[in-house]
C-alpha cells in the first residue's frame, strides 16, 4: 500500500434513519481507515419501521457527483447500493465509465429493506443485471437477492424471504449469478441458517466465510456495512478472500454490537463501537479541555 490515504466511494441512497445507505456506507469506510466519498442517488424518508417516501436524484446530478470525486480525489475503489430505478441505473452505468477501469467495484444489489420495504422498482431488475453486473468486480447478494437475480422478481413474491435451509442452492445460485458477468460472487449469510457467506471467485473457487450468527444483536444496515468494509479493504491493497473474510468478520461484530435501544423496529449495527467511543471520547475531552481553555484565553 502506498502512503496516499485511500479513497472509497458509494453510490447509494440517503437513510434518513441513519442505519443504512450511505450513513452506514461512510461510517464503515470511517471504521476501516478509508477516506469515503459519496454520489447520493436518491433519498429515503426511513426509520426502524418503515419506508415512507423514496425520492431519486436526477441522473446528471448523480453523474456529476461521481465526476467531482474522480477528477480530484481520485477513487481506489467503488460501492454500489440502493439504486431504486432503471433510470438511476442508467446514470450510475454512465457515471461508472469516469472510473478507471481497474479500480474494483462492489455491487449490493439492494431489493429490499429490513423493515420490509421494496427498495428497487420491479422493473429495474433487468437494468441492473444488464447495465451494473457487466462492470462488477464483486457483487454481494443476500440469499433471497441471488434468487431474485437468477429467477427474476416473479420467482418470489418477497424477494426477502425465509432464512434458508441447511441445504439452501447458494452454491449453485453464485455459478448461475457469474454467468450474468460479475468476475465475482459473495453470497451473504444473513439469511442462511449458519449465517456463513459464500465467495465464488472467478476461476470458479468457492471459499466459506465462517462467522457466528448473532440472533440478539441488529441487523439494520448489515448488508451495507459488508460490502462498503469489503470495498474499504480492497482499497487497501488486500486480496479478494482477505477482504471478504474481513467483511463478514466486522459485519458480523456490527450486528453483534448493534444498537436494540435505538428505534422500535430492527436497529442499525454499530460498526464503530459507539458505547466504547463515547468512553474513549469522554477521556480525550477531560485530557485535552485544560490546553483549549488556555489557548482561548490567551491575548
Ligand atoms: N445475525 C447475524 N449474525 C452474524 N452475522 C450476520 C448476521 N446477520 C448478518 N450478518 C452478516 O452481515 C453481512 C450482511 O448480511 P445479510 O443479512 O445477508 O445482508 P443484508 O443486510 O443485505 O440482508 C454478512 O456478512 C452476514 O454474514
Ligand atoms: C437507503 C437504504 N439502502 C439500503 C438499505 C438496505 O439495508 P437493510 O437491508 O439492512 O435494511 C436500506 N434499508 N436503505
Amino acid at each position: 500500500m502506498s502512503g496516499r490515504t485511500p479513497v472509497c466511494l458509494t453510490i447509494a441512497t440517503s437513510d434518513s434513519g441513519g442505519g443504512a445507505g450511505i450513513q452506514a456506507d461512510l461510517k464503515a469506510f470511517a471504521a476501516a481507515g478509508v477516506h469515503g466519498t459519496s454520489a447520493i442517488v436518491g433519498l429515503t424518508a426511513q426509520n426502524t419501521v418503515a419506508v415512507t417516501r423514496i425520492v431519486q436524484i436526477d441522473p446528471e446530478t448523480i453523474v456529476e457527483q461521481v465526476r467531482a470525486v474522480v477528477e480530484d480525489l481520485g477513487v481506489d475503489a467503488v460501492k454500489i447500493g440502493m439504486v431504486g430505478t432503471s433510470t438511476t441505473i442508467d446514470a450510475v452505468a454512465r457515471a461508472l465509465e469516469l472510473v478507471p477501469a481497474d479500480v474494483p467495484v462492489v455491487l449490493d444489489p439492494v431489493m429490499v429493506a429490513e423493515s420490509g420495504a421494496r427498495l428497487l422498482e420491479v422493473e429495474a431488475h433487468r437494468a441492473l443485471v444488464e447495465r451494473l453486473l457487466p462492470r462488477t468486480t464483486v457483487v454481494t447478494p443476500n440469499l433471497p437477492e441471488a434468487r431474485a437475480l437468477v429467477g427474476g422478481p416473479a420467482a418470489r413474491g418477497d424477494a426477502r424471504g425465509a432464512a434458508g435451509s441447511a441445504g439452501d442452492d447458494a452454491e449453485q445460485l453464485a455459478a448461475a449469478i457469474a454467468a450474468l458477468g460479475p468476475a465475482n460472487v459473495l453470497i451473504t449469510g444473513g439469511h442462511r441458517d449458519r449465517a456463513e457467506d459464500l465467495l465464488r471467485q472467478s476461476d470458479g473457487t468457492l471459499t466459506v466465510l465462517h462467522g457466528e450468527r448473532h440472533p440478539d444483536g441488529a441487523a439494520h444496515g448489515s448488508g451495507c456495512t459488508h460490502s462498503s468494509t469489503l470495498a474499504a479493504q480492497l482499497a487497501l491493497g488486500h486480496d479478494l478472500v482477505s477482504a471478504a473474510r474481513a467483511a463478514r468478520a466486522i459485519a458480523g461484530e456490527a450486528v453483534r454490537q448493534g444498537l436494540r435501544d435505538v428505534g422500535r423496529g430492527a436497529g442499525p449495527v454499530d460498526v464503530l463501537g459507539l458505547p466504547e467511543l463515547r468512553l474513549r471520547s469522554a477521556a480525550t475531552v477531560e485530557a485535552v479541555a485544560p490546553s483549549v481553555v488556555e489557548r482561548v484565553g490567551a491575548p
